[in-house]
């Protein structure tokens, strides 16, 4: 059937013919993109043109038409080439028709500036040959453009896009139909346009931006010219240069050798660098002072600066330009940071010139970065009800699935989070190395940045560092009253007064528990129990709740009984940081440490390890109360060595002490191997080895304040007490297997106990 098509003012004559299958017959996303081409013919002009998928030729032949300039080829499998011949014929112009087949030709026939492609990605089996084809054709400069149907193309296109080194953006869409452009990853920051800047560091660093071996510094790549430099690393990274090894964050490395080496590199993979990073030491420090949220946004504003991109202006007292409220944000900022006196201009300096290195200049609205946006999806950041909120809210076809509408809401953000544009989802908080950590938005309207805290999760004390900055965003929910996606961003945002304010006076158990854990992330950990108490009466059943409720009660308070002590214990303890850390040798009796080790393992394998305690990565834990002699051996422990060690560390009286968890962790090479920086959720916490140090080699927990290399550890039977709030992490384990109990305690001296 032989039918004429007018787009945008211009005819073509396209016979259609089903019986040659879908391509056979022309579809509504072809006729977006020759609109697109029609208001944009410049883009086309005299460019070489590769349809991919052309079906009747609709789009190829309509550029043939609007723009004489551009020579086209059409394309299809082989059984479509006539009736393209036929159209081709029909309605003339420069192009030309040939079989291209994405799964059997691995050629393309050609050199092109412009790849498109309709309708081609709308079943899932057509993902991986498509995406191989456009990155065949994707060459240097190329830009392809992509017309898709939201409701047929799955975000399993969009990771295979990314996976292939390409990265794309929304150049328009409505409900239905999105018009994407597709580039090399490279070619999309080559072109820095500076009416938005955007800063993408630590993504971009995930992708293989490295100049340098992360173990041993030699240069890899010269640095002179970053983009240049990245370029050369990404193409190095996909293997071109077999010499260098990748590891999975993007860190390169010169050899195997200096892989294998890098155990600093593996604790802190993602979010650290080595402990002699400017980024790393600048942070660390902050930490000492609780201001980490501060340095976050320091970091960003630096990484701004860094990339020498005009400074945000508004307008203000009738059309008086003054320079971006977060510069001078930023100078208040370091002036209140304790100490800053002294150190702002070198740890600054330090700061900048590292940012400088990597900021990137970023101008369109670009999608999360993959490893964020798996977070989301797996609700690891996104809380249930947000999703919920987020789907109900902006799902723009009624027909879609929610998984469905949730993949395009994170596939291109900026369409749905506007009016604050998303700038980047960073990894920049060195206490949850490798985690998002917050996402960072460029509000217009209000000439600022919005820095929103991710997670709730890995962090004991500070917390709500984020609130001031998050404004507009509770502004706008506060316009729809919808309590729940309120209290869903306020969790996102640890605004933990915010929480309990949403929540106050419900009574409902899930309200009571919540209440409960917000109290505890407080560290009022009394509080915390008398809520978990309230919800635990109200919900016996509930299985969240009881579990909860079990855990906290299942660790005895100091009782001193008389056949536990028949000798008081006195600990011999070295002192490390002013008294933060001490380190008891032989304080457990290790033929006892033996057996527990037993039991977990046989309790391992009659119901495995849990992986979920630590939610940065997985670990490898059994909860103590999960098995009742080593919950027992642990209580008679607690009352006899462990709470007197603690009272002997810390000054606080035994009789104060409660248990806020304990787990039995194992580290081996093959699965756990260490654990990132991070703070514990606990005021005083315990590492006790369980096992002989001849068992293994590494291991062992490391406190970057210590300002030396290498862990602290124990043999089997020692413990190491510290301050919760101090930053520390699992010291890679390089053989052999390393058991730990890892315990949580906190005084209620403070509080009514
Ligand atoms: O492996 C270690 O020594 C540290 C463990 C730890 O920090 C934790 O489990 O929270
Ligand atoms: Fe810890």
């Amino acid at each position: 059937m032989v039918t004429t098509t007018t787009i945008s003012g211009v005819d073509l004559e396209l016979r259609s013919d089903w019986s040659v299958g879908i391509g056979g017959s022309t579809w509504t996303c072809g006729e977006r993109l020759c609109e697109y081409v029609a208001r944009h013919p410049d883009e086309f002009r005299c460019r070489r043109i590769l349809e991919l998928g052309s079906g009747t030729g609709l789009v190829g032949l309509f550029i043939a038409k609007v723009v004489p300039e551009a020579s086209v080829m059409v394309t299809d499998l082989p059984d479509h080439v006539g009736l393209l011949e036929e159209n081709v014929k029909r309605n003339g112009g420069a192009v030309t028709a040939r079989a291209l087949d994405w799964e059997r030709d691995d050629e393309i026939p050609g050199a092109f500036d412009i790849v498109v492609a309709t309708e081609c990605a709308y079943h899932p089996r057509l993902h991986a040959p498509l995406v191989g084809a456009l990155a065949r054709a994707c060459g240097p400069g190329v830009r392809c453009f992509v017309g898709i149907t939201k409701s047929d193309t799955t975000l399993d296109f969009f990771d295979r896009v990314i996976s292939a080194g390409l990265e794309y953006r929304l150049l328009e869409g409505d409900s239905y139909f999105g018009l994407l452009e597709i580039r090399r990853q490279v070619d999309f920051y080559r072109e820095p346009r500076t009416e938005v800047v955007r800063l993408w560091t630590q993504c971009w660093e995930n992708r293989g931006e490295a100049v340098v071996c992360t173990q041993c510094g030699e240069d890899l790549l010269r640095p002179e010219d970053w983009v240049e430099a990245a370029a050369a690393t990404i193409e190095a990274s996909t293997g071109s240069r077999d010499d260098v090894v990748a590891c999975a964050c993007g860190a390169l490395f010169c050899s195997e050798a200096c892989r294998k080496g890098a155990d600093m590199h593996r604790l802190l993979c993602v979010g650290h660098r080595d402990a002699d990073d400017p980024l790393v030491r600048f942070k660390t420090r902050l930490a000492d002072d609780d201001v980490v949220e501060d340095a976050d946004t320091l970091i960003l504003a630096a990484a701004w600066l860094a990339t020498g991109a005009p400074w945000p202006r508004h307008h203000e007292n009738g059309g008086v330009v003054v320079v971006s409220a977060w510069v001078s944000e930023l100078w208040k900022l370091l002036g209140e940071l304790p100490g800053t006196a002294h150190r702002t201009a070198t740890d600054f300096g330090e700061l900048l010139s590292f940012v400088r290195s990597r900021a990137v200049h970023l101008e369109r609205p670009h999608p999360l970065c993959r490893v964020c946006r798996d977070a989301y999806l797996h609700g690891e950041i996104l809380p249930e009800s947000l999703r919920e909120g987020l789907v109900r809210k902006y799902k723009p076809d009624p027909d879609m699935t929610d998984d469905h509408a949730l993949s395009w809401i994170l596939a291109a953000p900026d369409e749905f989070f506007e009016p604050v544009r998303l700038v980047a989802l960073c990894f920049l908080d060195v206490r949850r190395a490798a985690t998002p950590t917050c996402a960072v938005a460029w509000a217009p309207a209000e000439g600022r940045f919005v820095v929103a805290r991710l997670d709730d999760r890995c962090v004991g004390g500070g917390g709500g560092g984020g609130n001031e900055t998050v404004g507009r965003i509770e502004e706008e929910e506060e316009e729809e009253k919808d309590v729940e996606l309120l209290l869903a961003r306020a969790r996102l945002e640890d605004r933990w007064d915010d929480i309990e304010e949403l929540l106050a006076g419900q009574e409902s158990p899930a309200a009571l528990y919540e209440l409960s854990r917000v109290a505890g992330w407080r560290g009022d950990w009394n509080l915390a129990l008398e809520r978990l108490r309230d919800a635990v009466e109200r919900a016996p059943e509930d299985p969240t709740i009881a579990a909860a409720w079990k855990s906290a009660t299942s660790f005895f308070p100091y009782v001193l009984r008389e056949d536990d002590v028949k000798i008081p214990f006195v600990p011999s303890l070295e002192r490390y940081l002013d008294g933060r850390i001490a380190v008891a040798k032989n304080a457990l009796d290790a033929e006892a440490c033996g057996r527990m080790v037993a039991l977990v393992e046989a309790r391992a394998r009659a119901v495995g390890w849990s992986t979920s305690r630590h939610y940065s990565v997985p670990t490898t834990d059994v909860p103590v109360g999960d098995v009742p002699e080593l919950l027992d051996w642990f209580n008679t422990q607690l009352a006899t060595r462990l709470f007197p060690l603690l009272e002997a560390t810390f000054q606080v009286p035994a009789a104060s002490l409660r248990v806020i968890d304990a787990f039995f962790v194992k580290y081996s090479p093959d699965a756990q191997r260490d654990l990132p920086l991070h703070e514990d959720q606990a005021q005083y916490s315990l590492t006790i080895a369980m096992n002989p140090a001849v068992d293994y080699e590494g291991g062992g927990t490391y406190f970057p304040h210590l300002g030396r290399p290498e862990p602290l550890n124990v043999d089997v039977g020692g413990v190491i007490a510290f301050d919760g709030a101090l930053l520390h992490g699992g010291y890679p384990t390089r053989r052999g297997t390393r058991y730990i109990l890892a315990v949580f305690t906190h005084s209620c001296i403070e509080e009514e106990c």
